[in-house]
């Protein structure tokens, strides 16, 4: 299959598997009302328009942290050298993004939203959050003497949720070290989900602190008026006033350690069974001013913890960064994929991929609208700077690559001189449903892996030698749990991967060679998105009928499948018998690699 190539742009004409209806519902509810001003955003609705309010040809010496981050109107006067000028309707340059004005609603409480100006909601809250107001315990167990052990400096951001200080350690292990204090009024925590989020963003950041690309925890405090996160302090800034110090965008050189580390801290926070759900420009800090200094992750104040096989449906995180799925309220680490695929996106052509001046505009973007490759820069791009680009912003999550998987891909892979690729948990996923397939379906993914390309090939035997790292090339229970082990934190409790990983005791008396692990692992709908599939997928029929295929009955197939009994078996199942012989038909073993079947009886397969 050697001339394979990607076909990304597949994946856009197909209805989004999430949603029968292929629509949110809701977005209209969240429009803001901009009467008579025109749909399309040229120079100077942009520049009339609240949504920009901060872009300035060279923001970063310009423009105030502070004032942005609580919606002043601020720095709007300069626009006339800004590349809007210079570049057609499609160019829309990043700036900083808000959060999604429902979930804030609901993290803040009714009065809170209202005062940071999100009005006009018809969306239902559930009445129990409004109601809690009274009586919420806002202890939260950490030390209490803030004041004593930190001496406070001045401010130096801000956010939402809080504002962060400069800060020194007056005594103790750290006395001297020059910190920075991220400040949570209490006040502010009028929900029990806001006082949880900060219970949260505390453990998530102490458990997975010492990545290298992540921002290094020091303590936690409170007092009664706020909760204190002490951390490192980076001095560099936001990647955001980087990218529009730039005023546009980077070479495809430059863009490839950005987004390497990126990669590298979200794959190990996928690792760990965290979802960071706010990946923007703005939660990326450089440590110092250097060109080349590391960038850390921070801001895990809307993180959670997932379980391998569990799939989160709250609505959190940026509009502009947002994830399909995660408007069709289903969604997991993939979410943050794709947000790593704006910020690609915005890194390599200066443009933000899903623009609209409303919230609802952007939403209905984010669903339905494919992004431009089409304007400048992109046609002088590399395809491979595309295909990886593209690769990310997959609107079907279950075709999007993995971090993990992103750090292979060929645009970064010969750049990645670190080359540490973290195990991809989702790999897990794979195995565990097929250690639990009838031996049908596990010859038939068998025979599709005879068809796995060089990338993917590559990709799963990086994969395996993580697990199988002794000599004689088997998985084991043994191998993986030592494979996790050296690099576990306690995120991994919380996410419940051990617990995961006994699922997995089709592995307890036997190991898994590599042969049978690309069976195992292959993804079917990252496969299928290949420019070779149809061929791949003949020639893997053929494969199969010669090895693996034989007379079914039909109740087989249905208890394969899962098809209960109020289904009318045979008339679903009708097509995928071969008459002549009774064996598996070409449709079946198509239908039989998904699993769709499943699925259309409404239970899911992860
Ligand atoms: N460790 C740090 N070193 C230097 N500056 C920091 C650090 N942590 C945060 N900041 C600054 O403070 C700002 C606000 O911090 P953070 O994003 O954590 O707050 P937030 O209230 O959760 O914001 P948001 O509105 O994005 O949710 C950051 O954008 C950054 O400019
Ligand atoms: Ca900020
Ligand atoms: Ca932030
Ligand atoms: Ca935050
Ligand atoms: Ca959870």
């Amino acid at each position: 299959m050697g001339g394979c190539t990607s076909k990304p742009s597949t994946s856009s004409g197909r209805p989004n598997p999430f949603a029968p209806g292929n629509d949110y519902p809701q977005i209209d509810d969240f429009a803001p009302d901009h009467p008579g001003k025109s749909p399309i955003p040229t120079p100077s609705a942009a520049k009339a328009s609240p949504f920009f309010p901060f872009y300035t040809p060279s923001p970063a010496r310009h423009r105030r942290n502070k004032s942005r981050d609580v919606g002043g109107g601020g720095e709007s006067k300069s626009l006339t050298s800004t590349p809007l000028r210079q570049l057609r309707r499609a160019f829309h340059p990043p700036s900083p993004a808000k959060h999604i004005r429902a979930a804030l609603r609901r993290r803040k409480g009714k009065k809170e939203a209202a005062l940071s100006g999100v009005t006009q909601l018809t969306t239902e809250v559930p009445q129990r959050e409004e109601e809690e107001e009274v009586g919420l315990d806002k202890r939260f167990g950490f030390s209490k003497e803030f004041h004593s052990r930190v001496e406070l400096g001045e401010e130096i951001g801000r956010g939402h949720f809080g504002y962060t200080c400069s800060a020194k350690f007056k005594k103790g292990e750290l006395k001297g070290q020059v910190v920075a204090v991220k400040i949570i009024p209490k006040s502010k925590m009028t929900t029990a989900i806001a006082i949880e989020d900060v219970r949260r963003e505390v453990k998530i950041l102490q458990a997975l602190s010492g990545h290298k690309n992540l921002v290094q925890f020091y303590d936690a405090f409170e007092d009664n008026a706020n909760v204190y996160i002490a951390m490192e302090l980076c001095e560099g800034g936001e990647l955001l006033d980087r990218i529009l110090a730039r005023g546009g965008k980077y070479s495809e050189n430059d863009a490839k350690p950005v987004i390497i580390q990126i990669l590298n801290v979200v794959a190990f926070c996928h690792f760990q069974g965290v979802v960071h759900r706010d990946l923007k420009p703005e939660n990326f800090l450089y440590t110092s001013k250097e060109e080349n200094s590391q960038l850390k992750a921070i801001d895990f104040g809307l993180s959670d913890f997932v379980r391998p096989d569990e799939r989160l449906n709250d609505i959190v995180g940026s509009a502009y960064y947002v994830a399909p799925e995660v408007l069709h309220r289903s969604y997991t680490t993939e979410a943050d994929v794709w947000s790593i695929g704006v910020i690609a996106y915005i890194l390599l052509c200066g443009s933000r991929p899903f623009w609209a001046r409303t919230e609802s505009g952007i939403f209905r973007a984010v669903l339905k609208a494919d992004p431009s490759f089409d304007e400048p820069p992109w046609p002088f791009l590399s395809s491979d700077a595309k295909d990886f680009v593209k690769r990310l912003l997959f609107k079907d999550p279950r075709r999007r690559m993995s971090a993990s998987q992103a750090l292979m891909h060929p645009w970064i892979r010969a750049y990645n001189t670190d080359m540490n690729i973290p195990f991809d948990i989702l790999i897990f996923r794979q195995m565990k449903a097929y250690l639990r397939s009838s031996s049908l379906r596990k010859a038939a993914l068998r025979a599709l892996s005879k068809t796995l390309i060089k990338d993917e090939i590559l990709y799963l035997k990086t994969q395996f030698s993580l697990l199988a790292p002794n000599k004689d090339g088997l998985i084991t229970m043994d191998t993986i749990r030592m494979a996790l082990a050296s690099n576990a934190t306690e995120a991994m409790k919380e996410s419940r991967i051990p617990e995961f990983l006994a699922l997995l005791n089709g592995l307890q008396y036997r190991g898994m060679d590599f042969e049978e692990f690309c069976a195992a692992a292959i993804n079917v709908h990252q496969h299928e998105s290949l420019d070779c599939w149809e061929q791949s997928i003949r020639h893997a029929y053929e494969l199969f009928d010669k090895n693996g295929n034989r007379a079914i009955v039909i109740e087989e197939l249905a208890s394969e499948l899962g098809v209960g009994p109020s289904i009318p078996v045979h008339s679903v199942l009708h097509d995928w018998i071969r008459h002549t012989d009774g064996k598996l038909s070409f449709f079946g073993f198509v239908k039989l690699l998904h699993g769709v079947s499943v699925r259309a009886s409404g239970k899911t397969t992860r």
